[in-house]
Formats: structure tokens, sequence, C-alpha cells
């Protein structure tokens, strides 16, 4: 058997059920990969059950809806069409020509890469830990218990909007260098393009165009963006990337790295519902619409289920981009849906969603339905 002591562990704080603040040591899955481990240590393996047995016997889905972006900018009603079908049916969709330069994109890729091919010592090093602040910084996914099943993830999270927001909080990684530069310039460009999603999405459903924006101020609103590392992983049979979720924000933005095949899949489908892998078409972004949306939008979208799975050979990264309102913000259904949701202060709802995560159901959202 490998020697526990050998390994990398990252150091978790955590509140138990309880209330107490408890400390416990998760192992750094890159480096249990990197040095080829050929079992998967029991921690990470996921008890039998559905999910898993479905895992195994998946098929591609070939409908997300492709948006072009330009066509939608110029209004046409046939694009229009596309995106209200692609986020009513799924939630989630993909995008071409938004108009985020691919000098941007490919610096961005890169600094990613930079970073999460240091080693987990110069990783440490150059970021502050997820203890500093609010869940950001270099480690794992969220960790509630000793005995919790983990995944097979090292992530690295920083808050980059509002502009200013971490300084000080050292969570930025000091290597690559041009790190936290090339992340601002690719979140600014991806804000408006989400900016643009958001108006456009309103006017699909004959909705006036500011109502989902109108929640959002350009010198307040929330982008955190988290960095997902799956590394080439012994038996994808047996765990899991991530487990099934939804997110808590507006909008996600989802850039995958090149090289990497898609582990990312979503339920998809009604009686019977069913996990489907996600077909990423090189260059295109996908979009995911998150619970405050599905509130915002009185339920015209639901933020759909997703996971991720693992692969033996391939290491996967990917950039997930967290969009929201100010926490302070109300945000109000919009009249005419289904008429289930309730207004919440955004901050209210996630931190009743960190709060409660992870879950086996789509539970978080039930803070935010009318009693009825
Ligand atoms: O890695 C992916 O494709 C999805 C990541 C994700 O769902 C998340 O970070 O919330
Ligand atoms: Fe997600």
């Amino acid at each position: 058997m490998e020697g526990e002591e050998e390994f990398c562990f990252h150091e978790v704080s955590f509140t138990d059920r309880d209330g107490r603040l408890r400390t416990t040591r998760v192992p750094v899955v890159q480096e249990l990969s990197r040095r080829g481990v050929t079992r998967l240590p029991e921690r990470f393996i996921q008890l039998k059950s559905a999910h898993q047995d479905e895992a195994q016997n998946f098929t591609n889905l070939e409908i997300l809806q492709m948006i072009d972006m330009i066509k939608v900018r110029a209004g046409s009603a046939e694009e229009l069409a596309k995106l209200a079908k692609g986020a009513k049916e799924q939630g989630m969709f993909l995008i071409k020509e938004h108009g985020i330069g691919s000098a941007v994109l490919d610096e961005v890729k890169c600094v990613v890469q930079e970073f999460f091919g240091l080693s987990f010592e110069d990783k440490k090093m150059c970021v502050g830990s997820y203890a500093s602040a609010d869940n950001l910084g270099y480690g794992r996914n969220f960790v509630k218990s000793d005995d919790q099943i983990l995944e097979w993830i090292d992530r690295l999270a920083v808050k980059a909007l509002p502009k200013g927001a971490t300084d000080g909080l050292h969570v930025w990684p000091q290597t690559p260098a041009n790190f936290r530069r090339a992340m601002e310039t690719y979140v600014d460009q991806a804000r408006k393009v989400l900016d643009q999603v958001l108006e456009s999405l309103a006017e699909s459903f004959s909705l006036e165009k500011h109502v989902f924006l109108q929640s959002f101020d350009p010198g307040r609103s929330e982008v955190k963006v988290r960095v997902n590392c799956y590394p080439p992983c012994p038996r994808p049979d047996l765990t899991i990337g991530l487990n099934p979720h939804t997110d808590a924000s507006a909008l996600t933005l989802l850039v995958q790295l090149d090289g990497g095949t898609s582990g990312l899949q979503v339920l998809h489908g009604q009686d019977p519902q069913s996990w489907r892998t996600v077909e990423w078409p090189r260059g295109a972004l996908l979009v995911n619409a998150g619970d405050l949306l599905e509130i915002m939008s009185d339920g015209r979208v639901k933020s759909p289920w997703h996971r991720v799975m693992t692969q033996s050979e391939v290491e996967r990264i990917s950039i997930a981009l967290f969009y929201n309102p100010p926490s302070d913000a109300e945000i109000v259904p919009v009249t005419g849906g289904s008429g289930s949701y309730r207004k919440v202060v955004v901050g209210d709802y996630c931190r009743h969603y960190y709060k409660i995560s992870p879950t086996k159901t789509k539970e978080a959202i039930l803070y935010a339905k009318q009693e009825s």
C-alpha cells in the first residue's frame, strides 16, 4: 500500500454539524496523480449508487444550442429564439463569435496551465489558502466533515470583481507574474459578453431588455473565478471530479483548456432524466444558468444539475466564471413565470447555498420558493 505519510495534503478548516470549528487534511489529487498511484485511495471511492452505474453508460448531448453572438447583437429573431430554447430547455448553451479576443483567451489559458504546472510547494507558497478568506485561494472543493467522500479535483478560486475586493488577502497567485493581469483582462471582456447574454435573454422571452441586467451594477457586481483541475485518475469508474450540483450564480461562463476532452455532464430531459456528456467544440464557450437566474426569471430558466467525470489519461482544466449582482442587491422574480419564487437578497441566498452544500438534490433553491 502506498504510504499515506508520503502524500501532500490540503489543510482544511470547516464548521461541523454541531457548529464546531474543525480541521482535516485532504490529499492533493494532482500529487497523487503525479506519483502515479494505481490504487484509488479509499476516501475518493464513491458509494455504488445509481449515478455511478449510469456513469459508465452515458451518451453524448448533441443538442446544446450553439448561439452566434454576432447574430444576437444584430437582433436576429432566429438566433434569439435559439437562445430562448437553449435557456428554457437545458439552462445551458454554447456561444461562438463572443468577441473575447483569442489572445486574451490564450493568455488566460496559459497562466492557469502554468499555475497548475508548478510543484505543490510552489503553488502553496505563491497563493493564500482557502482558510484565508471566504473559500478563496488554492485548495480543494467543499469539505464539511472528516468522513466526506472526496472528489478528484484541485482548484484555485479568486474573487475578480468588484475590483480590488481581495487586495491584501494574498489570494492571487504570484506565479506566473502575469496571472492577475491576464485573468482581470479576461474577466472584463467576459462580463461584457454576459451582460449581452442577460439583455438578449430578456428580449428572447419578450420581456423588457433590462429586467435581468438591472440587478447588476458595473462597479459592484461580483465575479468569482474557479479554476478546476482534474488530473488523470487511476479509476474514473469509481470516483467523480465534481459531484452533481447547480451553480449559485446568475450566470456561469465556462472555458475548457484545449487538449482536454470534455468530462462535463448535464442532467437532460424530463421523465426520464439522464446524464449526458456535453459536446464542446473547440473555441466555443459554455454558458450555464445558475440558481439566481432561475429565481430572477421566475423559473423560466432552470439552473441545470451538472457534474464532472474524470479520465484516466488526460488532465482536464476548466475555468468557471461566476457572475452575480452585488451581494446586497435584492432580486425580484419577473412576473409571468411560474409564480413560485420570492424575492431574495443575493448575499443571503449565496450564504444559504454554501451553508447547505453539497446536497444530494437541488435543495438550496427551496429557500427562494414561495410558501404554497
Ligand atoms: O469543469 C467543468 O466543466 C465544470 C465546473 C463546474 O461545474 C463548476 O466549477 O461549478
Ligand atoms: Fe458548476
